[in-house]
């Protein structure tokens, strides 16, 4: 079996008596990407920091292809590990040219080659000359990616690289570093607070709390079996039902949900997204009648319902309790405040999960 191009194990950090980084251990395969998603302050940054080599762990240990980098008692100098770096707020050489950028970290014969070669991949060939000041945002992101590669690093991490640049041109920078870094096969280790960014990006996801990595996977596998309710509200707005499980079954205004394996007692919470709900229309004060895909409907009345461009977001308040439930629906609908309708919950869409604290 190949060798992960980078393993790192139970590395740990404490910053003033405080454990940032908790026991995180994570492979990444070459030609893989991998982003370690989470919320600010939950020691990604720092668990990059370490892999890198500018931060010392207190705990744990990193090999790249299989060669130890550091443990406790041994640290390979950040120069000396093939590591590549990008970062937010990468800064290009202003006095070089791009070619004097990019060739910066290079040494030997076929330095005037590789630099063509990537410029090329990176379609900053007409650029060759140009010093960073004559360039957009995009196009220094562009340089800073062929830099970082030139000497071909078997590892790039990168740390929030896009958020510096608007919308549109993040989509597609984003869409050209990925293929580039593909073509070259290298392994990477990508930082991110962004659901939307990790899910465009990546093979797996780590995502990471509190110091730890939570969950581990596929992202179409962790958007759609997330492991708790934060996992799943890390990825878009969730609608919780509080429910209580008796015989393997909680009952809800909604009809009754499986929750195999839950003892009886249980508190539970019903976890939906909301494109996950289903609307019909009120007949005389009657709502369509239940199915096995979708249970019974439940009435709400229409709070507020925004337009969104694909979509429109309607908030009810529901009649079984007050409370409000999110709804995502195609944007040829857009109901009106007041407007009695009934909400179903596609069954094979929400999770289920035991109830702990919040
Ligand atoms: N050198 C340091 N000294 C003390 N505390 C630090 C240091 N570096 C980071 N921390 C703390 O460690 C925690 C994790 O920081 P880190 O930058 O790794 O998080 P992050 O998940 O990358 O967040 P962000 O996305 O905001 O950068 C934070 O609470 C931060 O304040």
């Amino acid at each position: 079996m190949q060798a992960p191009r980078l393993e790192i194990k139970n590395i740990v950090k404490n910053f003033g008596g405080r454990r940032v980084v908790d026991d995180v251990s994570l492979t990444v395969m070459p030609g893989q990407v991998t982003c370690l998603l989470g919320p600010s302050g939950c020691g990604k940054s720092t668990t990059l920091r370490i892999i890198a080599g500018v931060e010392k762990q207190d705990g744990g240990a990193i090999h790249v292809d299989g060669n130890m980098v550091c443990d406790g008692d041994f640290t390979l100098p950040p120069e000396q590990r093939h590591i590549g770096l990008m970062f937010q707020d990468f800064a290009l050489f202003p006095h070089l040219t791009v070619a004097q950028n990019v060739a910066f970290g290079l040494k030997g014969g076929k330095v005037t080659d590789r630099v063509h070669e990537l410029l090329a991949k990176v379609g900053m060939g007409a650029h060759i000359d140009d010093y960073p000041h004559q360039l957009s945002g995009g196009e220094q992101q562009r340089i800073a990616l062929a830099r970082a590669l030139a000497p071909r690093p078997r590892i790039m991490l990168m740390d929030e690289p896009f958020s510096g640049l608007d919308d549109r041109l993040r989509d597609d920078i984003r869409d050209e570093t990925l293929e580039v870094l593909k073509s070259e096969g290298t392994a990477v280790l990508l930082v991110t607070h962004e659901p939307g960014e990790a899910m465009r990006m990546a093979d797996e996801i780590a995502l990471m709390r509190n110091g730890k990595i939570v969950q581990r996977g596929a992202p179409y596998n962790i958007y759609n079996t997330p492991k708790d309710k934060a996992a799943a509200a890390f990825f878009s707005d969730i609608n919780v039902l509080k429910g209580r499980v008796e015989g393997a079954l909680t009952d809800t205004p909604f009809g009754q949900f499986l929750a195999p394996g839950v003892p009886d007692g249980t508190e539970v919470d019903i976890v939906i997204r909301p494109q996950h709900l289903k609307i019909d229309f009120d007949r005389a004060g009657r709502g369509p009648n239940p199915t096995v895909e979708d249970g019974t409907a439940a009435r709400g009345v229409v709070e507020r319902a925004r337009f969104m461009g694909a979509s429109s977001l309607v908030e009810f308040r529901m009649d079984f309790d007050g409370s409000i439930l999110k709804a995502i629906v195609p944007s040829v609908f857009l109901p009106k405040p007041g407007m009695p309708l009934w909400l179903m919950i596609r069954r094979d869409r929400c999770f289920v999960f035991p109830r702990t604290g919040g």
